[in-house]
């Protein structure tokens, strides 16, 4: 199913993420995670898709099993900072052969130690977009910032450039993850107000350890609450404290998201079957899923 008609949907929603193994060591374990997960009948899974191209492969295999053999609706992320246009092009007729419909169009993260932009790369996702949309009847999803994207100078230009991103073909947006909610509902009215009108799914990171903070923060530039520091300074340490105050403040933010008129929410699960499945366990007569 596309996720632009999942969307319609005016009944709480919940979707996760999966991470596919860095090596073909770890693939059996994601996949156990991936089905613990997908047991949670959530309304769609997505598979992110590692930097350098080197586990595209199981991108396209672990959204074709979610579909297949778990009968769930599966997005597929494809990035193409790391890869040429002709590996772009390959992975794209991959999907088109799975009949893998939702792709999750990102430039990604610019890898360390490399050059940026490289030759015969794409520069930014909405070149990605238009290339997608030239290959085939795929719904086409995006990512957005609400609290603006790191590179970005100046907020207007993030959001500017957004809509010149939307305007290629998106047909829904998912938000980088954000703590504090008003950040979003403000980010969601300005956008709203330059006339962008895709669906806009927010995505909800539950922090279940004390030393994820870090890779996040560098990850998203967000910024911290006090309320979620205080959390953290006080439950960071204790492993099983703070897995419960993490998934206690997620619960809350999707509460809060849902009580103010949003219908679906993004989890970033990251192959953790028992954080997902508190999350659900505490929405249980909530979500509407199924
Ligand atoms: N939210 C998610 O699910 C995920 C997000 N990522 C993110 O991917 C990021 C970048 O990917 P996208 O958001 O897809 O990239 P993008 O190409 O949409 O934007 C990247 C940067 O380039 C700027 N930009 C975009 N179009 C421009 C244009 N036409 N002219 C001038 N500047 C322009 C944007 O303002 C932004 O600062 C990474 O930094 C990472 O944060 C990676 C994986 C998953
Ligand atoms: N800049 C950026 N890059 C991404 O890849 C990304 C985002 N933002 N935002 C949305 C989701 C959330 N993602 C992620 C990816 C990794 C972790 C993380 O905590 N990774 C741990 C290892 C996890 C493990 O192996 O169990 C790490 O230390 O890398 C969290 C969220 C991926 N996506």
């Amino acid at each position: 199913m596309k996720i632009k008609d999942i969307l319609k949907e005016k009944t709480p929603h919940i979707s996760f993420e999966v991470f596919p193994p860095k090596t073909d060591a770890g693939f059996a374990s994601v996949l156990s995670a991936t089905d613990q997960i997908g047991a949670l009948k959530p309304s769609y899974m997505s598979v992110t898709y590692g930097a350098g191209g080197g586990t595209s492969k199981n991108t396209v295999n672990i959204a074709s099993h979610i579909k297949d053999d778990l009968g769930l609706t599966s997005l597929a992320h494809l990035t193409c900072v790391s890869s040429t246009k002709e590996h772009v092009a390959r992975v794209i007729d991959e999907l088109k052969k799975n009949n893998i419909e939702n792709v999750l169009a990102l430039r990604g993260d610019i890898p360390k130690e490399s050059e940026f932009p490289l030759p015969n790369h794409y520069r930014y996702a909405y070149e990605l977009v238009e290339e997608i949309k030239s290959k085939g009847d795929f719904c086409i999803g995006a990512a957005c910032y609400p609290e603006g994207h790191m590179e970005a100078e100046h907020k207007k230009d993030d959001i500017y450039n957004l809509k010149k991103k939307v305007d290629c073909g998106v047909d829904f947006l998912t938000t980088q993850m954000f703590f504090d909610n008003t950040i979003f509902y403000n980010f969601l009215y300005r956008i709203r107000e330059i006339g962008i009108t895709v669906p806009v799914v927010p995505g909800i990171m539950p922090v279940t350890k004390g030393n994820q903070m870090k890779r996040i923060s560098e990850m998203s530039g967000t910024v911290l609450p006090q309320r979620f520091r205080d959390v953290l300074d006080r439950f960071g340490e204790d492993p099983k404290a703070m897995q419960q105050a993490g998934i206690a403040y997620a619960t809350d933010q999707i509460i809060d998201l849902f009580a103010n008129g949003i219908n679906h929410v993004h989890v970033y699960s990251m192959n953790n079957p028992a954080v997902a499945t508190a999350i659900m366990h505490n929405l249980s007569d909530i979500v509407k899923n199924g």
